[in-house]
């Protein structure tokens, strides 16, 4: 019985609106590689992965220009209106070469920071698991709830002893994570991440502790961050 491979997903298809930039985020550089470049990196040089498929935006134009465009582990195919089509659009794509009960860890291209120590523990924490999970950080801020975002005032402190920020890398099995998808787009449910279309098909991701520095770049603040955080390692 051959032990069941990873592949990996690196969503890439935004257009990173927050960011205000001239650019998709993916596309802005830290230490002049592009932020894409340094995630598929990072990932890649794991050595844990058979494949990987890298969603793009239809109106990409500077993929070309980066070093993964010329890295023959690096598959890509077309992106969706959502992160969670794009998602389903690589699986999908996958599919003549994955199978059913092979790993899929998928990890967004605007994460640079993730450390290879919180890589190797998601997947030896979950190497057995029947279902899988995702790095996560416990909420260290005490957390407000207000009604409206244009003049927005507390009507509620939340109890953050249970709560938890969701991460990347999400790695659960490929055939249950394609029907998890499949069913929860076409009911039209939330789906931001891959762990709330397993949730909505009934399972319960494993959350695994990660570094709270594992950031996702999404407003202009974060590049700053990001630079910092990976002149770190
Ligand atoms: N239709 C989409 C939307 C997002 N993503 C990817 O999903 C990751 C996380 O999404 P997010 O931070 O929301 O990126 P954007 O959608 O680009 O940001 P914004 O919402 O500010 O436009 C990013 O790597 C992004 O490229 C994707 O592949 N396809
Ligand atoms: C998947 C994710 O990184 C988990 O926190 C996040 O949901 C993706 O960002 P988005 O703004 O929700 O697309």
């Amino acid at each position: 019985m051959t032990s069941p491979k990873l592949w990996l997903i690196v969503p890439a298809a935004g257009i990173g609106q927050r960011m205000q930039a001239e650019c998709p985020k993916q596309y802005l550089r830290i230490n002049n590689r592009f932020i894409l470049d340094i995630t598929l990196s990072r990932m890649l040089n794991s050595g844990l992965f058979a494949g990987c498929m890298v969603p793009l935006n239809s109106t990409d134009s500077w993929w070309p220009e980066s070093d993964a465009s010329n890295d023959d582990r690096i598959q890509t195919c077309g992106g969706g209106a959502e992160r969670a089509d794009s998602v389903l659009s690589a699986l999908h794509a996958l599919k003549e070469q994955v199978a059913a009960d092979d790993w899929v860890l998928v990890h967004d291209a605007a994460r640079p920071c993730v450390h290879p120590a919180d890589l190797a523990n998601l997947v030896s924490t979950l190497a057995d698991h029947p279902v899988g999970g995702l790095l996560a950080a416990p909420v260290a801020d005490t957390l407000k709830k207000a009604e409206s975002r244009d003049l927005p005032e507390v009507v509620e402190t939340v109890d953050r002893s249970q709560l938890w920020r969701a991460l990347t890398p999400q790695m659960f099995r490929y055939s249950m994570l394609v029907s998890a998808l499949e069913r929860a787009l076409k009911d039209k449910q939330p789906v931001t991440d891959e762990s709330s279309a397993m949730e909505f098909s009934g399972n319960m991701p494993v959350l695994v502790e990660g570094r709270p520095d594992n950031i996702k770049i999404t407003v202009p603040a974060d590049l700053d961050l990001a630079g910092f955080i990976l002149s770190r390692f």
